[in-house]
This record gives structure tokens, sequence and C-alpha cells, in this order.
């Protein structure tokens, strides 16, 4: 597989010599969106600084589009687009002159500047003043912004932050759109699941500063089909639970129903026909699957 970032061993540490960092490992296949998973203060955005060159590397490699980011910086910066932390926009230009200072320092063609704004949907608002936008626009804008001088390769942090639903659910399209119809790999750091389960097709979690998973959606689903428990409808509960603490079976009952760890098979029958011998009528066993949130709060909780 041909990989449009490959990170490894990368280490960090700010001035105050807490590791924030710690052998990130992270592969971003060519052509996917790869959503960057992880809770507040994990080291999302260390990460992404790291990559796009906003922070100094200590330790690791970073390779971009096949080359080493420390000896191909600049051709390397030339073909990635980044939106990350707040993007530079001057609130007095309108959404094409803010595009043009853009494209004078890229020295790309001035018709990149419609066509990102047609790209972006902002092309009938092209002359109003990025002042009057609202919150998504302005991302619209700085994502056109970020793609201005046709990128391969877009890396994208939280861009979604602050936006309501509804401006969510655009840009979520709209990233799909670039993805699919100008093949644009896109890197996206978030720290909501449903969000990133809605758009990625390739997910790296990360959790105190250390990566916990990294595999395709699919992937991560197979962990959900895994069997966490079962839960057992019994005609007398309390009987029940007496005779799974004599076998020290360790429950969960905080749903109002008796939950049993994930036994082998012959032993949930075991123990059903044991209850039944007690006189205990067993009416429902029931497997419980995991759901992501459950996955993603085992894999950052580990
Ligand atoms: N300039 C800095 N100096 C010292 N510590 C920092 C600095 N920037 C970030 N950190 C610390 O590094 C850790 C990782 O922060 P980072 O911003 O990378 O996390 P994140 O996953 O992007 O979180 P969030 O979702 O909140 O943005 C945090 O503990 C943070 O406090």
């Amino acid at each position: 597989m041909n990989y449009c970032i490959e990170v490894a061993g990368l280490a960090y540490q700010f001035s105050d010599n807490t590791p924030v960092l710690k052998d990130i490992q992270l592969r971003v296949p060519q052509g996917a969106i790869y959503g960057f998973l992880g809770p507040n203060g994990a080291g999302k955005t260390t990460t992404l600084r790291l990559i796009t060159g906003l922070l100094r590397m200590q330790k690791g490699t970073v390779q971009i589009l096949g080359r080493s980011f420390r000896e191909h910086r600049l051709e390397i910066l030339r073909q990635t687009g980044s939106l990350i932390e707040s993007p530079a926009i001057y609130e007095h230009l309108s959404a094409a002159e803010n595009l043009l200072v853009l494209q004078r320092i890229y020295q790309c063609p001035k018709s990149n500047i419609m066509e990102v704004l047609q790209t972006v949907g902002l092309a009938a608002v092209s002359n109003k003043k990025a002042g009057q936008f609202s919150l998504g626009m302005k991302q619209r804008l700085a994502l056109a912004m970020a793609m201005l001088h046709h990128p391969k390769l877009l890396i994208l942090d939280e861009p979604t932050n602050g936006l309501d639903p509804n401006g969510i659910i655009e840009m979520r399209d709209l990233l799909k759109k670039i993805n699919r119809e100008q093949g644009i790999s896109i890197l996206i750091s978030s720290h909501l699941l449903p969000e990133i389960e809605r758009l990625a097709t390739h997910l790296g979690i990360i959790s105190k500063g250390r990566m916990v998973f990294e595999g395709s959606l699919e992937q991560l689903s197979g962990l959900r089909q895994q069997v966490r428990g079962y839960l057992l409808d019994t005609t007398d509960n309390a009987a029940a639970l007496e005779l799974l603490a004599a076998q020290e079976i360790p429950v969960v009952t905080d749903t109002g129903r008796i939950q049993v760890p994930a036994l082998p098979v012959a032993a949930i029958a075991e123990l059903n026909s044991q209850l039944v011998q007690q006189g205990i009528g067993v009416y429902g066993i029931q497997p419980v699957k995991n759901d992501l949130e459950t996955i993603f709060m085992d894999l950052i909780q580990a």
C-alpha cells in the first residue's frame, strides 16, 4: 500500500520536560480520509504541528508524499494544504481578496481563486467581506485557502470545532466530495467519534500521547462484533446471583438485569442448566456486543 504520510517513533516534549508524544506511529494511506481521534489534550495538535513543520521535531521520522520531511520540507509544503489553529483570515477583505493575498504568495494561477470558491460553495459571496461570514462560511473559506495551490494532501485540525450541527454536516459532505472528486488525501483530527465514524475510511486513535489503535473503519467495527458479556433474564434474580457468587463469577447489575462476562459458550450453557436445576427459570440469554463508543472509551482508558 502507498502511504502519503508515514510517521515513526515520533516523540516530543515541551520545555517543562513532560513527554507529550511517545513513540507515535501513524500511516495515512494514499487517497484515504484518515480520522485522527483522541480526547482533549491527547496530543493531536502537537502531532499535526510537527508533521507540518510548525514545531521542530525532536525525535522520530516523518515521510510525506514519499519524501523525508526533514530533507524536502519546502517541496512537501508546496503539495500540502493545512488548517491548524485559527486560520489567518483578513476580516476587512472579501473572500476573493483573502485568496488573492495567498495566490500572490503561492504564485499559482489566478483562476484557482474562483475554482476553490466554487468547490467550497462560496462563489456567490466571493465579494462579501469575510468579517460578515458565519463561522461555517469562515471555515469553508479557510478550507479554500488551504486548497488554493492544488495540494495532494490536506491536514486539518478539528475543522468542525464550534460549528453547529448543520455546519458540521456541510463540512463533512464537502470533505467527502473533495476526497472523492479530486483524489485529495485528508488527515483530519477530532475528539468526536461519531463525526469521524461518518467521514473517515481509516482511523488512528491517540490517548495520552500514545497511539492505541490504527486501522480501517472495518477493523474497528470488527472489534464491535466481539461479545462483552451475556445478559441473563431469570425468574428469581436473587437466587441466580447467589449461585453466581458461589461460583465466583463476576456480575454487573447496574441495568437491573444480570450481566455475566463473555464466558465460552459451553460455560454459558452449563450455567443455564445449573440455574434450571436449582429451580430458577431462565427466559433470556442475550449476548452484549461492543458499541463504538465503548470500544473508544476502552482504548483511551487502557
Ligand atoms: N506550548 C505548550 N507548552 C506546554 N505544553 C503544551 C503546549 N501545547 C500543548 N501542550 C500540552 O501538550 C499536551 C497535548 O496537547 P495537544 O494540544 O497536542 O492536544 P490535543 O489532542 O490537540 O487536544 P485538544 O483536542 O484539546 O486540542 C497537553 O497536555 C497540553 O497541555
